[in-house]
């Protein structure tokens, strides 16, 4: 970590935790050069001349919906509400007693594992009509919740399982060959089910917790006896055609697609928009074309406070485009909010940094590939995770690292960029992730007075996993025991990992085995991006890292690690967080400022001496590594409130009054301009 808006490394004076108000824990030499401090800092403050009453917080301008940010979630989860898996599990396992030979007790253990399975993906699928309800009756609060159950259900189901088979199957953990034959029952239950690979890898999960195991990918083929990719593709994707221009007829069919239970605003005016936004993509796309071809995912995608159809626009010569219809219901009634038909918009509508899709489609692999035809810049499995497959992501994701280290042969070496202080980053060159792990000990530069130990910075990359990372922070994939052939690694990348993280990674002949291994998008490193980005897309990343800053501080997330290094940009411009030991919930923050300023004790200001962290806003911008000065103008006069504390106290207020500001995910000007607009 460093300093948020810190000089250079060495440039300052290291902030030490829990200063507090003494004539010896003063500095000498008048200002303090703290900007946020992991301890106290301190010196006067004369009241604030921060208006009472601060402007709203400025929308982002790199989105546009309604998407509500959820508030700061504690770190531990509560149990899943209703959950019976240990019910199920103790029902099923008392079977065990009356099974004598081995075989027949893999069998029950078999059976018990699936029943629980099938508990849990009942639960999981039964959340999308759940949500698709909650967005229909504008019921917002149900909406984050199911959102925020879906996501630990998985990990929770498995959580209460493992230990009961512990207790229950003694020779789970004696008999090498028993859990082999769990297994292969388990795999004649499962032959034909379409979920056939998720009922697989749950059954890997159970095992890697039962064993404390090494991590492996589970690589399941698809398994017979379910409709085959056509016919299940043809369930998928409703289809349809129309002769130019395309008639009112053409979107009211569109519409349908998720029988919305709910009352228009103005049904036959969105009807009419619609058609034309189609016929305006598809005469970009071929100038002149006579017919177009509309394919539509049967289903609804929800989050938050929007609902989303999914669909790709085709024309005779084969161009495609892809469609995003934005569905909002305000009281005013439901409407047609937006209309994307540009790949990178619609790339960040999907984006893992928000909250995942709920869908009312259980055919995942067909969504996920749909997804990833109309959104090729992503890697698949980060697909899967958007439509909520979280863990058929994590597979996938793995299974592309494997595999683009097998095409390419290249090796895994240290990650372009700064040196982190507290974790290594390591990728290959044409990756398209970077992994991490977190070091035993920071190494020298680290700022923040004692470290809080490998677990409390996992932590936190855990609490961002699952918090709606409000369009600008990268998730997390975190894998656990996982082995890497020893072979992809550069000899002096696999000798750091040892001597830095040793208790996280260890050899075992030819493997390299992780205890943690977090992954992550591959994004440039703000300031190596900085330095050969052309004048228009270096302007376009500052503006959009201001934009960042205001989406974490939305989501309740402040980095007082507020430096450009830990910033990075992606291939469509955006900019995202992706380093997380020093966030905070903005609202435990002390927002402060130098320029007024009271008689303090011997000239030092009273935020010197503050527990807890100091953060001073007109303080930022050095810290942010824009060394171009017309780029550092141009931020600060973009993002001039960010550099107020008027502006981060009006947003602390607003989350802590519970008026939480809304991010939005598509840009204005895709919005549907209509007669009424100003009211909507
Ligand atoms: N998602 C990513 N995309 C590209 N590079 C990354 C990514 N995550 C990490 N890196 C690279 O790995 C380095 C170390 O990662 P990170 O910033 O998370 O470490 P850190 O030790 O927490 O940093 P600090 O010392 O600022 O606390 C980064 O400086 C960057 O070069």
């Amino acid at each position: 970590m460093r300093l948020a808006g810190a000089r250079r490394p060495g440039a300052r004076e290291r902030p030490r935790a829990g200063r507090r108000r003494s004539r010896l824990g003063r500095r000498r030499g008048g200002r303090a050069q703290g900007r946020v401090s992991a301890g106290g800092t301190g010196r006067p403050v004369l009241p604030s001349a921060a208006r009472l009453f601060p402007p709203p917080p400025r929308q982002s301008r790199n989105e546009a919906c309604g998407s509500p940010v959820t508030e700061f979630p504690p770190l531990s989860r509560g149990p899943v509400a209703g959950l019976r898996t240990e019910e199920i599990g103790f029902a099923g396992l008392g079977d065990l007693a009356l099974a004598e030979s081995p075989g027949a007790r893999a069998e029950v253990l078999a059976r018990t594992i699936l029943a629980v399975f099938d508990d849990y993906y009942d639960r999981f699928r039964a959340m999308a009509p759940l949500a698709k309800a909650a967005f229909e009756t504008r019921d917002w609060p149900r909406t984050v919740a199911l959102s925020a159950e879906r996501l630990s259900i998985y990990s929770v189901s498995i959580a209460i399982l493992a230990p009961l088979l512990h207790a229950a199957v003694p020779e789970l953990g004696r008999e090498s060959g028993f859990w082999a034959k769990v297994e292969a029952h388990y795999l004649g239950l499962i032959e034909g089910r379409y979920e056939a690979d998720l009922a697989f890898a749950f059954l890997t999960s159970i095992r890697r917790k039962v064993f404390e195991d090494e991590w492996r990918p589970v690589a399941y083929s698809y398994p017979a006896g379910r409709p085959g990719p056509a016919a299940v593709r043809r369930e998928t994707l409703a289809r349809f055609a129309a002769d130019m221009p395309v008639p009112a007829e053409i979107a009211r069919q569109i519409l349908s697609v998720p029988a919305f239970g709910a009352e228009w605003r103005d049904r036959a005016g969105d009807e009419r928009l619609l058609a034309e936004a189609i016929g305006r993509a598809a005469a970009g796309i071929e100038p002149g074309c006579r017919t177009v071809r509309v394919e539509m995912a049967r289903c609804g995608f929800f989050r938050n406070r929007g609902a989303y159809l999914l669909g790709r626009i085709t024309t005779p010569s084969g161009r495609s485009a892809p469609l995003l219809v934005a569905l909002l219901n305000p009281p005013s009634g439901l409407h047609v909010d937006a209309v994307l038909t540009d790949s990178d918009e619609l790339q960040f509508v999907f984006s893992t940094t928000l909250a995942n899709f709920n869908v009312t489609c259980p055919y995942y692999h067909e969504l996920a590939a749909f997804l990833f035809e109309l959104m090729p810049k992503r890697p698949v499995g980060v697909h899967y995770s958007s439509i909520g497959y979280n863990h058929l992501g994590k597979i996938a994701v793995m299974n592309e690292i494997v595999g683009e280290q097998r095409r390419t042969g290249e090796r895994l070496g240290t990650a372009v960029g700064f040196r982190g202080t507290v974790a290594i980053g390591f990728s290959m060159p044409s990756s398209r992730y970077v992994m991490k792990i977190i070091r035993d000990r920071p190494s020298d530069g680290y700022k923040w007075g004692a470290f809080p130990g490998v677990e409390k910075v996992l932590d936190k990359y855990r609490l961002v996993h699952e918090i709606d990372r409000a369009g600008s922070m990268l998730d997390n994939i975190i894998y656990y025991r996982v082995k890497l052939d020893r072979r992809a690694f550069a000899p002096e990348l696999l000798d750091e990992l040892l001597a830095e993280g040793g208790s996280t990674v260890s050899l075992l002949g030819s493997e390299v085995v992780f205890r943690h291994l977090v992954v992550q998008v591959k994004l440039v490193p703000l300031p190596v991006f900085l330095e050969t980005a052309s004048p228009e897309a270096a302007r376009l990343a500052v503006l959009n890292l201001g934009d960042c800053i205001k989406n974490n501080a939305a989501a309740n997330i402040f980095n007082k690690d507020l430096d450009g290094r830990n910033y990075g940009v992606n291939p469509i411009g955006k900019v995202y967080l992706f380093d997380y030991d020093a966030v905070e919930p903005l609202t435990s923050v002390k927002v402060r400022t130098n320029t007024d300023r009271e008689e303090g004790e011997e000239g030092i200001p009273d935020w010197y001496f503050e527990e807890g962290t100091v953060f001073l806003p007109e303080e930022m911008l050095p810290g942010l590594r824009i060394d171009d000065p017309e780029l550092r103008r141009l931020f600060r006069t973009a993002h001039a409130d960010l550099l107020t504390v008027a502006y981060w106290e009006g947003l602390q207020r607003a989350l802590a009054s519970g008026k939480v500001p809304r991010v939005r995910s598509y840009p204005e000007a895709r919005r549907l301009a209509r007669p009424d607009a100003a009211a909507a």
